[in-house]
């Protein structure tokens, strides 16, 4: 078997208490997962379940108090983003807001092109580059003499997925990207994701709240609760027939179209949710 492209073991991070004196509070209690080259994994859970703390860990973003992280065979469990060699490049992030993760005064072009000319590229590189990543996002070559207020949530979105692509990254770490955005605009924004893909091999840590959204994008789904993962598997099997009650009570919560299946639904829950009181969900 291949060495995974990020393999992540026993992780634990934990943020400093509140009070003088207050002992840490630990939200992620050894988390274990991996990505292989090319793939994408949904880590999919409630919020405030640690999904975030896994991805900014992953980043390089938070400390973690113990395990450790690997990125194509190099320990980075410890190592800042600065620090980081090639995997500084190699990992890049799309979050939730396209309204606050794109500087609003600058044009479209400077915001792609910034990272590749501190690199090193040349300006007519880097303009080259810019019009590449573009029309890769289904963007107007024109957009890189706008500013992002100019542009809609989703094209928004398109351009902060381009300015991670700029680096040519190995895996993305994406944040609810597509929460923020209506339905059909979802669902235009995850194809998008799946055909770069396609063409560039890049792996996904995909977070999100919604099991519709990882169903739609993974290729296996990793459940969170309260800072353990409870489940993992193929996207199909975690989402249509989960083996962990809390992954269960998370399918049975997600919002269907019909008013009996939601009702059925909500009846299952209820039975669900009486046989785990008193027990954990794990
Ligand atoms: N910088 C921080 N300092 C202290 N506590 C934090 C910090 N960041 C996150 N937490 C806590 O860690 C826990 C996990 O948060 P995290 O943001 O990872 O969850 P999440 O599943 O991504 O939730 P959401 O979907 O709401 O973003 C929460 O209880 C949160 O309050």
């Amino acid at each position: 078997m291949t060495a995974p492209l990020l393999d992540v073991q026993d992780l634990r991070v934990a943020f400093p208490g509140r009070g003088f004196r207050s002992k840490p509070i630990e939200v992620l209690h050894g988390v274990s997962l991996d990505i292989a080259a090319g793939e994408t994994l949904g880590v999919v859970g409630e919020s405030g379940s640690g999904k975030t703390t896994i991805g900014r860990a992953v980043l390089g973003l938070v400390k973690p108090s113990g395990g450790r992280i690997t990125f194509d065979g190099q320990d980075v469990t410890h190592a800042a983003p600065k620090d980081r060699r090639g995997s500084a490049q190699d990992i890049q992030v799309v979050f939730q807001d396209p309204y606050t993760s794109l500087n609003p005064s600058m044009q479209i072009g400077d915001i792609l092109s910034e990272p590749l000319v501190v690199r090193g590229a040349s300006q007519r590189d880097a303009r080259a580059r810019v019009r590449t990543l573009l029309d890769q996002v289904g963007l107007p070559a024109n957009a890189a003499e706008r500013l992002p207020r100019e542009f809609s949530g989703g094209q928004r979105q398109r351009v902060a997925i381009a300015r991670a692509l700029a680096p040519e990254p190995r895996l993305i770490v994406c944040d609810e990207p597509v929460s923020a955005l209506d339905l059909s605009t979802q669902a235009k924004v995850l194809d998008l994701f799946i055909e770069i893909q396609r063409s560039t091999g890049v792996a996904y840590l995909f977070v999100s709240h919604d099991l519709a959204v990882v169903r739609h994008i993974s290729h296996r789904v990793s459940v969170v609760y309260r800072g353990d993962i409870v489940e993992t598997g193929s996207a199909d099997a975690v989402t249509s027939t989960p083996e962990n009650p809390y992954t269960q009570r998370l399918l049975l919560a997600a919002p269907v179209a019909d008013p009996a299946e939601q009702e059925r639904r909500r009846a299952q829950r209820r039975q669900l949710e009486a046989a785990a009181s008193g027990s954990t969900a794990a």
